[in-house]
């Protein structure tokens, strides 16, 4: 493919951005031959489920469904041949600022952005919004959610694992007036559990596999020295001396099923210990990066688990404590439209300044996940050893943390020559998932 500038390095340079533009990258093989996958594969699921898909939105969607598969071939070809990206036309209420975003980026690069030149974030991200401009456009399939049934799936294949962290979570939520050192025990081994539930994401070029153990608390046990960097004690120490009453957790989630679980598990944990007066869970308006959570997928989780009673007694107990921890307000869900554009996090308080004050009010930010790591660190090839608070590049609205299971080549807050250690045990340790960081920035 004529596509890259053989002026430029084949590897990505120290302190640039991820591009596909660099040939030897993670980056290049995702929007070479990742991206149009997935786009063939909401296609081919679009194809197998016709039927069934006109039999829930009507007759009409049947034509309409032509045009939306159409656009996709479009869309495919469109990244396959380099064209510049286009404005979005559709009319949901995050297009301004896509628009805006558009005309920002191509200013910067000088020219219109086009798939193997510009960042993988912002190619990423597009690609999964023009996915969903597709359906927006029409008139019967507006907020179709072509990854719903996979991301069930995915549940429903972790069930061993849901019931056996559903039941350890419910017999620990009845024991009260731990002494610290046994709550803060509990408290980082769910951590932890949360932290290796983001191994579950469906984005993985082989998919989610599931762990050979499936016992989250044994899991995390065998990976103990596969977590490089190990903030948890911050964590600990951060909401262990705020004042009771007001302490505010934010949960920015990342994916859907089993993932999801986890961080609802953590949030349980969290109260019960009353480390936490509030949580807000924030999750995708749309339909993002295959597996992440909309707040349907939040709604449905809950659903499940209180029809779940023959797997475990536990479940459908925890869904209901934590249906009136939503009614009440002290559990929140809520979906604000920057989570779905393509801005790097430095980028918020400029872009979504209440969103920013809002986050500002917490006591501490847990980000989950390799995409809200690569937004967090600026989507930038910096050297290992670069600190995570010079990396955020600014953006330090409270106390934060990122548990991330590593996915994409870029890392920063390593120890001198410990990235050198790890890539002579693993040659593929930055895109395997089986490596993970828990960073936190107190600034
Ligand atoms: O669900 P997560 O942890 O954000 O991972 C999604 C990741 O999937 C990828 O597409 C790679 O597998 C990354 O680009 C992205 O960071
Ligand atoms: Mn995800």
């Amino acid at each position: 493919m004529p596509f890259h500038d053989d002026s430029i390095d084949t590897v990505t340079p120290e302190n640039a951005l991820l591009s596909a533009k660099f040939r030897r990258s993670f980056a290049y093989r995702t929007v070479q031959d990742r991206l149009p996958v997935t786009i063939t594969r909401v296609i081919d699921h679009l194809v197998r489920d016709k039927d069934h898909i006109v039999k829930t939105f009507g007759e009409y969607t049947r034509e309409e469904l032509k045009e939306v598969i159409g656009s996709f071939s479009k869309l495919k070809n469109e990244l396959q041949t380099n064209k510049p990206f286009t404005m979005l036309t559709s009319d949901g209420p995050d297009v301004t600022s896509w628009n805006t975003y558009y005309e920002e980026e191509t200013e910067r690069e000088g020219e219109e952005p086009r798939w193997f030149s510009t960042s993988l974030l912002y190619a990423e991200c597009y690609v999964y919004r023009r996915i969903h401009e597709a359906f927006e456009l029409s008139t019967s399939m507006k907020t179709f959610d072509p990854f719903c049934a996979q991301k069930k799936e995915s549940f429903l294949r972790s069930l061993a694992s849901v019931v056996l962290l559903g039941d350890y979570v419910q017999q620990q939520s009845q024991m009260r007036n731990l002494p610290q050192l046994e709550m803060k025990k509990e408290l980082l081994q769910l951590v932890k559990v949360s932290l290796w539930g983001n191994q579950h994401d469906l984005s993985r070029p082989t998919g989610c596999e599931l762990p050979e153990e499936p016992n989250p608390l044994e899991h995390i046990d065998h990976l103990h020295e596969h977590i490089l960097i190990d903030d948890s004690e911050c964590i600990w120490s951060t909401l262990s001396a705020a004042e009771k009453g007001n302490i505010i957790i934010d949960i920015v989630s990342d994916n859907a099923g089993y993932e999801i679980f986890a961080d609802l598990c953590l949030a349980d944990v969290l109260c019960t210990l009353s480390l936490a007066d509030k949580v807000r869970f924030h999750v995708k308006a749309l339909p993002w990066f295959i597996s992440d959570t909309t707040k349907y997928d939040f709604c449905w989780l809950l659903q499940m688990l209180a029809e779940l009673s023959e797997k475990s007694s536990s479940l459908p107990a925890l869904a209901t404590k934590w249906e009136q921890y939503l009614q009440s307000g002290r559990w929140t869900v809520e979906a604000e439209d920057f989570w779905t554009l393509p801005h790097p996090y430095s980028r918020m308080k400029a872009t979504d300044h209440n969103l920013y004050i809002k986050l500002s009010e917490a006591t501490l930010v847990i980000f989950k996940g390799d995409l809200n790591y690569r937004k967090l660190v600026g989507e930038t090839n910096w050297l290992p050893t670069e600190s995570f608070a010079n990396a955020l590049r600014g953006f330090h609205p409270a106390p934060l943390v990122a548990l991330r299971t590593i996915k994409a080549d870029l890392i920063c807050g390593l120890q001198p020559g410990q990235a050198e250690m790890i890539s002579s045990k693993s040659h593929d340790w930055m895109t395997s998932g089986n490596y993970a960081v828990i960073q936190f920035d107190g600034e």
